[in-house]
């Protein structure tokens, strides 16, 4: 089970928060993040983290690039929606490979808290998508 954890910087906290709150069931999967997210996730937790770059610096893209090989099974994307981002071409084209690959992908708190519990109690299917 590979998982993708990113934040914007208003978000931060929250993601921690999150990764803190389910560190027991985020230690059974592979964990991918965003280079700062993912250093925030590590130094709050100790669970290893796949970091990619930042996500100005192309970090968005190479998650985006695992979801297009069909290898991400979900997605945590807190997004800051008060902000502009400078890349946020690179955010939409994200959030548009989970669209078309099927990925679940939270948004926010509310929705990634019942994600993950959902991926615990197994009701989500996350088997390998079937393409055309
Ligand atoms: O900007 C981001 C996502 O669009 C997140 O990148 P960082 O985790 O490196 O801050």
């Amino acid at each position: 089970m590979n998982v993708a954890m990113i934040a914007h910087d208003q978000k931060k906290n929250d993601i921690v928060y999150l990764a803190i709150a389910y560190q027991n069931i985020l230690k059974n999967v592979n964990l991918y993040a965003t280079g700062t997210t993912g250093l925030r996730i590590a130094e709050a937790t100790g669970l290893h983290v796949h970091r990619f770059q930042s996500g100005p610096y192309g970090g968005d893209q190479q998650i985006g690039a695992m979801i297009a090989n069909n290898e991400m099974d979900f997605v945590v994307f807190l997004r800051d929606p008060l902000t502009a981002q400078p890349h946020d071409p690179d955010i939409s084209a994200l959030l548009r490979l989970c669209d078309v690959h099927n990925v679940p992908v939270a948004t926010n708190m509310a929705t990634a808290e019942a994600l993950i519990r959902a991926m615990d109690a197994g009701l989500i299917d996350f088997k390998p998508k079937v393409r055309d």
